[in-house]
């Protein structure tokens, strides 16, 4: 029997179970016996090189946002009006057949969009292009879940059941479990807090299931056996995803309101350029971009050339700012001064730990600099702003 069928199976035992205390135990070992089928079938077959049929595309600018969806509900359409590179539309089915990337350019930054063909039920287990779809997403920083308005709102359950079963997680963050193989020492169990969906037995079990019988584990939440088997999987992917409602100009004004009240949720028609602006900006928040601005000493900052961090990937402390420019610069740094959100009075004086925000203005004031009476060596692009906000124009040109 194949791995699928093998699921299907133990997924129909565990419809046929009642959910009790008493088959609490018995119906945790089943999702643990699923979850370890899936992960078996995520790994490539033998003799096949990792990944060789996918749609390989270059990670190019500050993210990547994939076009996830069921077939026809607009992605190519919405790539060509987002990013001016053209992608194939039509009225039938499938007419995208592979990776299609574009670039956004959106507050002084360049985002890559990624049209993908459409995915359907089934997709996880490898139906139509499924899969290498799924593996893009995966590589993604943001999954924009294209949906057609007037179609039923189970596709959007489906979707995200296509992508859960291949372990990634939307609009979720990491259970708060700690969990540790140990060599030694039997299973130590605790948590911090009374816990409702786990005990100790049914922890034992789960563990047992994936023949661990020396480990470490403490619950910092409530958490729920289904999040304990993702924390020993360990291969899972938290990833945010905006639910996009496609092609609102051909529903009603009601049915528009109830789609864009929903959590995570924008509303928009390609056809009529609806709400696309919207689409951008949440796009943008979600993605948790921090732009920061270099002021050279004595010159006004390049406001047209952010270095672009994200807490999310590489984090976004005046180390990480550093490392950015270059990986030597960090060990010539004394201090930095930050104007911006982030800075308590302008401007603050930081240390390599600061936590920068997005549009913060940083000047590093370098050991030998400092020494040598402040010449600065540091890297000028330009000194023509080329926008300026409110915040930016505090920033004094002498300092
Ligand atoms: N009414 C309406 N139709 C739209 C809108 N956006 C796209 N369409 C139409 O929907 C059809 C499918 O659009 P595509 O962009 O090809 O959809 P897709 O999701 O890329 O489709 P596949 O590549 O086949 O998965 C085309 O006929 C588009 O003209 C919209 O806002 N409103
Ligand atoms: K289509
Ligand atoms: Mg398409």
């Amino acid at each position: 029997m194949g791995i699928i069928e093998r699921i299907k199976e133990i997924e129909a035992e565990m419809a046929r179970t009642q959910k009790n205390k008493a088959t609490e135990y018995h119906l945790g070992q089943l999702k643990a016996k699923i979850a370890k089928l899936r992960t078996q079938l995520l790994e490539p077959p033998k003799g096949s090189s990792a990944g060789g049929d996918g749609f390989e595309v270059t990670k190019f600018g500050h993210g990547r946002v994939a076009l996830i969806g069921f077939p026809s509900v607009g992605k190519s359409t919405l790539l060509t009006m987002l990013t001016g590179t053209h992608s194939e539309a039509a009225s039938y089915e499938f007419t995208t057949l592979t990776c299609i990337p574009g670039i956004i350019h959106y507050n002084d930054t360049k985002i890559q969009l990624l049209d993908l063909p459409g995915i359907i039920e089934g997709a996880s287990e490898g139906k139509g292009r499924g899969r290498q779809v799924i593996a893009v997403a995966k590589s993604s920083d943001l999954v924009l879940m294209v949906l057609d308005a007037s179609k039923s709102e189970g596709h959007r359950q489906i979707l995200t059941r296509e992508l859960e079963s291949v372990g990634l997680r939307l609009n979720k963050r990491p259970p708060q479990i700690y969990f540790k193989k140990k060599k030694t020492g039997g299973i130590s169990f605790n948590s911090t807090l009374p816990l409702t969906h786990v005990n100790e037995k049914l922890c034992y079990q789960i563990l047992h299931e994936y023949k661990i019988h020396n480990a470490e584990v403490l619950f910092r939440e409530d958490a729920t056996v289904d999040d304990l088997i993702d924390v020993i999987e360990g291969n899972r992917k938290y990833i945010k995803c905006v639910y996009v409602y496609n092609k609102i100009d051909v529903i009603g004004i009601d049915d528009v309101d109830k789609l864009a009240q929903r959590p995570n949720s924008v509303v928009i028609s390609c056809n009529l350029k609806l709400n696309l602006d919207r689409l951008l900006s949440k796009m943008w928040e979600e993605m948790g971009l921090v732009r920061v601005y270099t002021k050279p000493q004595g010159q006004q900052p390049d406001f047209s050339d952010p270095v672009v961090l994200s807490a999310d990937r590489g984090g976004c402390t005046v180390e990480d700012f550093c490392n950015h420019i270059h990986r030597n610069l960090i060990k010539d740094v004394k201090y930095v001064l930050v104007w911006g959100t982030s800075a308590r009075h302008y401007p603050q004086h930081c240390g390599l730990g600061h936590v920068l925000q997005d549009e913060d203005v940083v000047q590093i004031v370098k050991k030998k600099e400092k020494e040598e009476g402040g010449r600065g060596r540091f890297k000028s692009h330009s000194t023509a702003p080329a926008r300026i906000s409110d915040r930016q124009k505090k920033v004094p040109l002498k300092t």
